[in-house]
């Protein structure tokens, strides 16, 4: 074990730290929350233990061609039997925040109803052991397991799944609100809207653009008819927040029809769920772009779902370079070009490209009115092997989450409210579509033996973070 070769303190860490990364977290404020993310189905595992009942993403893994040679969250990192041992790991890493998520279908077994004690206690026990070690919990409450019950009437294109999300919130608030100052109600309700009703790569696996907006706008009611009952559950200097996916759209060449499609391909992506929250209105042409009907609303809706937040949560991994069909495309169909000459990608075939993080945190500040926003997603897959000793190098991620840092930094340096960065992910997880075959945590699982194994990045990432406690 050596000193690191710049360090300020006697940092002792396996992976040194650069007099950048030294000058890089001193554009961070005292107080900033360096943590790490993670979800429900794509770790716990126990999908069948102690009353959870199934979830849409049970059913989708375990049909044959949805996921990556059929694999499924059954087992995943086997989180549910490994708390302790995995907030040691979080410990170990100095994190100082832990986002995850909480499966409905573990507390609320028919996505109503009867609750399930040992789902509630499950996660009481898991924000204790978290609080015990001095990590701040950043709570999620929907990460796209949906309680399968919920489904078989409609799931997110029935509008009554939104009541049942709020109560669900209240519950769970009622439960936690005294212990967790943190909560995003929803995941990333563009994945799924989209990616689950309207293109079908997600659980439920639909196919239908109209019923992706109807149920976009019943994930959009559920966030604001949760947003009061937790108020009243948690603490008054207790959050409430969502996150959102962001991939900003570039035009890959200056023809109008270029400019068109880059611009209804940022509606579609960036913008159609972020108007509602900040603004309390769809944005102007969205419904006409991708040739559906405006979903049924109520009066107050958009009242509710503007309603303040307290941050917003901000998803951002790539960007988009967008090239103009000959015929208006639909933005769902706009075709992207790549690969960008000298651009680098990940696992993924997302293109590497910070700059782009930087303009969208600013965007997300000026535009949008953003007055806190917390990184809670930003992470790369990579190859990362592992030959069976205590080492994984990942020398890719650690220069990805560099560069994504420093230009978050300058975010911050021209004013940028950012109070927090969460990478994706602590531990490689069950990556949806892609099963297993995707590897973005900072701390490698060989499934195998469930044995985790701390990366280079993990203790890079260990040794930044003590940085930046030593400079605040
Ligand atoms: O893919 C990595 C993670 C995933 O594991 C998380 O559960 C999910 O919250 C998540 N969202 C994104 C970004 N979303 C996105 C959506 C459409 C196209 C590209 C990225 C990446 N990730």
């Amino acid at each position: 074990r050596r000193k690191t070769g710049v360090g300020m303190s006697s940092i002792e860490e396996i992976y040194p730290i650069s007099r950048a990364d030294l000058d890089l977290v001193r554009a961070f404020p005292k107080g900033f929350l360096w943590g790490a993310a993670t979800a429900s189905y794509q770790i716990e595992g126990a999908i069948k233990e102690d009353g959870r009942g199934p979830s849409i993403w049970d059913e989708f893994s375990a049909t044959p061609g949805k996921v990556f040679q059929g694999h499924t969250g059954e087992v995943a990192t086997d989180h549910y039997h490994r708390v302790p041992e995995d907030i040691v790991l979080m410990k170990e890493l100095g994190l100082s925040a832990y986002r995850f998520s909480i499966a409905w279908p573990r507390v609320l077994p028919q996505g109503r109803g009867a609750i399930n004690a040992a789902g509630l206690d499950f996660y009481e026990r898991l924000v204790d052991e978290l609080l015990a070690h001095g990590i701040a919990p950043f709570v999620t409450l929907y990460h796209w397991d949906l309680p399968l019950s919920l489904h078989k009437v409609g799931g997110w294109t029935n509008r009554d799944t939104a009541y049942a999300f709020a109560d669900y919130a209240d519950i769970v608030t009622k439960r936690l609100g005294d212990r967790v100052a943190n909560w995003i109600t929803l995941n990333e309700p563009w994945c799924s809207a989209y990616l689950g009703y309207g293109c079908g790569i997600h659980a439920p696996g639909i196919q239908d653009r109209q019923a992706a907006f109807v149920a976009g706008h019943h994930l959009l009611l559920a966030h604001g008819l949760a947003l009061p009952r937790m108020r009243a559950n948690i603490k008054s200097v207790a959050q409430v927040g969502l996150s959102l996916n962001f991939t900003p759209t570039y035009a890959s060449d200056e023809r109008e029809e270029t400019k068109r499609d880059t611009e209804l391909t940022d509606l579609f992506v960036n913008q159609w769920f972020i108007s509602p929250i900040a603004h309390g209105r769809y944005p102007e042409g969205l419904f006409e772009a991708l040739e559906v009907t405006p979903p049924p609303m109520q009066d107050g809706d958009l009242e509710l779902i503007g309603a303040p937040i307290d941050f917003l949560g901000v998803n951002n991994y790539t960007r988009d370079v967008i090239r103009g069909g000959t015929i208006p495309a639909r933005p769902d169909e706009s075709v992207k070009v790549g690969p960008v000459p000298g651009a680098c990608y990940t696992e993924m075939g997302w293109e590497i490209h910070p700059q782009s993080f930087n303009e969208l945190l600013l965007r997300l500040y000026h535009e949008y009115g953003m007055q806190a926003l917390y990184i809670t997603e930003n992470g790369a897959a990579f190859k990362d092997t592992w030959n069976g000793d205590g080492v994984v190098h990942d020398p890719r991620r650690i220069a990805y989450i560099q560069e994504y840092l420093q230009a978050a930094a300058e975010a911050v340096e021209q004013g940028v409210p950012l109070r927090g960065y969460f990478t994706w992910s602590l531990l490689d997880n069950f990556e949806w579509a892609e099963g297993y075959s995707k590897r973005f945590g900072i701390v490698y699982v060989d499934y195998q033996t469930q044995r985790r194994i701390i990366k280079d990045s993990g203790h890079w990432y260990k040794a930044l973070l003590s940085a930046h406690r030593d400079a605040s």
